[in-house]
C-alpha cells in the first residue's frame, strides 16, 4: 500500500537481518556440489522465494534433471530491452574434513562469517539479487524495464547444459536482454571489482610414450624423461608469464596461466607401484587460461612443437574444453564489454555503486571463466560483479566464507544497481544494435 510507513516496513519480519541471513544459509545448505548437485532442491527453494516475492517463474530443463530457473519482474515498458541477473546454482566439491565447519552447514561464527561452499561462488549473488528485489518491492519501486533472474546449472563443469543452452534458446531471444550481470570476485581491499571480459579455458593433457625397461638402467627416451622435458618447458613458460604479474606489468587476467593439475604414470601393484620398472606411458594435465587478446595460434604451436612434440614421442589432447579465444562476438564485434561512455550500462553501474557508498576498482579481465562468455558471444554487454569487499578470495578453497555485514552491504549495492538499470529509459543502447545487423 502507498501508505506503508518506514516503521511498518522495518517491522516486516522477513526484512530483518536475521531473516535475510537465514535465507542465505538455507540456500547454502542445499548440497549442489558437482558431480551430483541437488538441483531440484535448489529449484524448489528458488521457486519458493520467487513466490514470496510475487515474481513470475518457470523451470526449464534444456537437459533433463538440470533445471534452469527463470524469474521475471515485469517492467511497465515491455518494448525496452530487459536486464538479466544471472547466477549459477552449482558449486565445486569441498573436502569436508579440511574445513573448520562443515561446508554445507552454513555455520555463522561469532565474527559474523558465514562458512559454506558457495558463500562466495556464487550463491551469495543469487540470493542478493532476490533480497534487493524484496527491498525494492517493499519501497514501492516499479521497474520500467523488465528484470529477469536466471539460476543456471553446471557452470562449474563448463555451462554447456546450463547457460550455453539458455543463451542459444528461443526463450532467451524473446527476453530481449540488453545487459547481463554475472559473477565477479571478492576483493581483499575496500574496492569492489568489476570484470568486462574473461580468459578462455583450455584443459590440456599431454602424453609421453617411451621404451619400458629395468628400473636400474640408464637409457634415453623413457616416457618419464620425455614427459619431464615437457614439464620443464611448461614451467619456463609459466614463470615467464608469472614474472610479468610479479613485476606489476600485467594483471592475472592479462597473461596466459598454465598450472599442472594431474600427473599419471607408473605400473600399479597391490602395495602401490612397481618400483623396478620404468613405465611405457606417462601423462600430465594442465589448466590453461588465455586472455581474449592473446595469440592462441602461437600457443597452439608452442603446445605442438615444445610441450608435446611428436619428435619426443608425445601426443596431446585439448578435448571439449578448448574454448575459442576471440576478441570478436558472433557479429564480429568486440567481445569485450565497453567500460567507457559508449556503454551506458557501465556508467550506470559506476554511479549506482557510488550512490550505495561502495567503491569500484579499475575494470579487469576475469582470470578464470564464467557463464558471462555465452552472453558476450551473443553480442550482449555483460559485467562480472560480486559485491564482496574486505574479503579474502576463497572461491574453490577450503573454508570459503562471506561476512554477514558484507553480504548485507551487497544487497544495498544491488538495490541501487537494479533500480538504476530498471529505470533507465534510453532506447538506443549498445546491446540493441544487434537488431540492425
Ligand atoms: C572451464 S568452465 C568454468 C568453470 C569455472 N568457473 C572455472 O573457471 O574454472
Ligand atoms: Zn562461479
Ligand atoms: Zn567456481
Amino acid at each position: 500500500s502507498p501508505n506503508l510507513s518506514t516503521a511498518s516496513i522495518q517491522q516486516d519480519p522477513s526484512s530483518s537481518d536475521e531473516a535475510i541471513i537465514s535465507r542465505f544459509q538455507q540456500y547454502l545448505q542445499i548440497n549442489t556440489a558437482q558431480p551430483s548437485p541437488q538441483y531440484y532442491q535448489a529449484a524448489d527453494f528458488i521457486l519458493s522465494q520467487a513466490k514470496s516475492l510475487s515474481l513470475e517463474s518457470q523451470s526449464i530443463e534444456f537437459v533433463k534433471t538440470k533445471p534452469v530457473i527463470l524469474l521475471k519482474w515485469a517492467g511497465s515498458d515491455p518494448s525496452l530491452p530487459s536486464i538479466l541477473l544471472n547466477s549459477h546454482t552449482d558449486v565445486v566439491p569441498a573436502e569436508h574434513d579440511k574445513w573448520a565447519h562443515h561446508p554445507f552447514s552454513a555455520h555463522l561464527d561469532s565474527d559474523g562469517n558465514v562458512y559454506a561452499r558457495g558463500s562466495q561462488d556464487m550463491k551469495c549473488v543469487g540470493m542478493q539479487y532476490l533480497e534487493a528485489i524484496r527491498r525494492l518491492k517493499a519501497s514501492g519501486f516499479q521497474p520500467l524495464r523488465s528484470v529477469y533472474l536466471s539460476f543456471v546449472p553446471d557452470e562449474e563443469i563448463g555451462g554447456h547444459d546450463g547457460a550455453e543452452k539458455l543463451a542459444q534458446s528461443d526463450v532467451f531471444e524473446k527476453l530481449n536482454v540488453g545487459i547481463v550481470l554475472d559473477e565477479g570476485l571478492a576483493s581483499p581491499d575496500e574496492n569492489y571489482r568489476a570484470f568486462y571480459a574473461e580468459r578462455s579455458p583450455w584443459w590440456l593433457v599431454i602424453k609421453a610414450i617411451g621404451a619400458p625397461g629395468h628400473g636400474a638402467k640408464l637409457y634415453d627416451n623413457t616416457a618419464m624423461e620425455n614427459l619431464l622435458k615437457s614439464i620443464e618447458s611448461v614451467r619456463r613458460f609459466r614463470a615467464s608469464q608469472f614474472d610479468l604479474v610479479k613485476a606489476g606489468l600485467k594483471a592475472q587476467g592479462e597473461v596466459v596461466s598454465v598450472n599442472m593439475v594431474f600427473l599419471k604414470a607408473g605400473t600399479p601393484s597391490p602395495t602401490g607401484f612397481v618400483m623396478n620398472l620404468q613405465p611405457s606411458e606417462a601423462e600430465a594435465g594442465f589448466d590453461i587460461r588465455i586472455p581474449p587478446t592473446a595469440d592462441s595460434e602461437s600457443l597452439e604451436r608452442r603446445i605442438a612443437e615444445e610441450w608435446a612434440p611428436a619428435s619426443r614421442n608425445m601426443t596431446f589432447r585439448l578435448g571439449q574444453f578448448k574454448q575459442k579465444v576471440s576478441v570478436l562476438d558472433k557479429y564480429g564485434r568486440p567481445v569485450l564489454t565497453a567500460t567507457d561512455s559508449s556503454n551506458p550500462w557501465w556508467n550506470l553501474l559506476e554511479e549506482a555503486v557510488k550512490k550505495a557508498n561502495g567503491k569500484l576498482g579499475k575494470p579487469e579481465i576475469f582470470p578464470a571463466s564464467t557463464d558471462a562468455r555465452y552472453f558476450r558471444d551473443l553480442g550482449l554487454p555483460a559485467i562480472g560483479f560480486s559485491p564482496m569487499a574486505n574479503t579474502p578470495i576463497l572461491l574453490h578453497d577450503h573454508n570459503e566464507f562471506l561476512n554477514k555485514a558484507e553480504y548485507l552491504k551487497g544487497i544495498e549495492v544491488y538495490e541501487s544497481i537494479i533500480k538504476a538499470y530498471a529505470s533507465y529509459s534510453e532506447h538506443s543502447i549498445s546491446g540493441d544494435s544487434k537488431d540492425e545487423l
